[in-house]
């Protein structure tokens, strides 16, 4: 579904992307793991489209990005911070997007109604706490049924029992055969519902294993001990040795 080959992406020197390759399927929830600066979102902002890569390709369902700007339509995004019109309702953001989006005629309301967002319609954008407006990028990314969801940090700010509800949506879409991409410092909150693996440090690819046999290869349960795990200083060679032993 997501093909990605030799990835490399530079700021003047620096290397924020380095020969990244990866492959994603539907059905999948990808947690996009490593420190600050490794390099998550200049790649999802690659596989947006929102940044130009000098080296490398990214297709889509076959179709090279740069050459299929339509492929966007299939992907729900969900921003660290979601950027809107301030003085407009919750109810004109909804309806003026669903009015560009005309293509879309079969609408995912379940987190409009799960957050109970109705409720709170009328309040202006700039009056919403952040926890609220992080609630709206979540309906909005679900909206239009995309096949591909890529979610940054989407549980960040959210109370306990919405942090809960997004979570089962996850799970629920990907049961459905989406492809989900997650990134986030808060490992508790990946644990139950990623089933791949990706980790990056210095704009490298560390690992890009399931969670089962990264549960194997470590003998960890939880995501933050496999993580400190992948983080040892020998990972990445044993990793690569073990690639290439296929
Ligand atoms: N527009 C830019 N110009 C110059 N350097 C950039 C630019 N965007 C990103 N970088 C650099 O590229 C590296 C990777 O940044 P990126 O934002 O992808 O990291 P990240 O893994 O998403 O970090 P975080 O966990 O803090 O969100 C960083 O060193 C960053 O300073």
């Amino acid at each position: 579904m997501i093909e990605i080959a030799h990835l490399t992406k530079t700021f003047r020197k620096f290397k924020a992307l380095d020969d990244i390759s990866l492959h994603f399927e539907p059905g999948q929830t990808i947690s996009l793991l490593g420190p600050n600066g490794s390099g998550k979102t200049t790649l999802i902002k690659s596989i947006l489209g929102l940044m130009i890569p000098e080296k490398g390709t990214i297709r889509i369902n076959g179709n090279e990005v740069k050459d299929h700007w339509e492929y966007r339509s299939q992907i729900g995004y969900m921003p660290q911070i979601g950027r809107y019109p301030e003085n407009m309702t919750i109810r004109q953001v909804i309806k003026m997007l669903k009015e560009i989006r005309k293509d879309c005629n079969r609408y995912d309301e379940e987190l409009i109604e799960g957050f109970n967002i109705p409720a709170v319609h009328h309040k202006t954008m700039r009056s919403l706490s952040g926890g609220t407006r992080q609630k709206i990028s979540a309906c909005l990314s679900f909206l239009f049924s995309p096949d591909i969801l890529i979610l940054d940090e989407p549980t960040a700010g959210l109370d306990p029992v919405s942090s809960e509800l997004l979570k089962d949506k996850i799970v629920k879409e990907r049961a459905n055969g989406k492809l989900i991409l997650i990134t986030s410092h808060v490992l508790s909150d990946l644990d139950d519902i990623t089933t791949h693996i990706v980790y990056l440090q210095d704009g490298k690819l560390m690992c890009f294993k399931t969670v089962e046999e990264l549960k194997k290869s470590t003998g960890q349960e939880k995501l933050n001990k496999i993580v400190a795990a992948i983080m040892q200083k020998n990972y990445r060679e044993e990793y690569l040795l073990h690639e290439n032993n296929y």
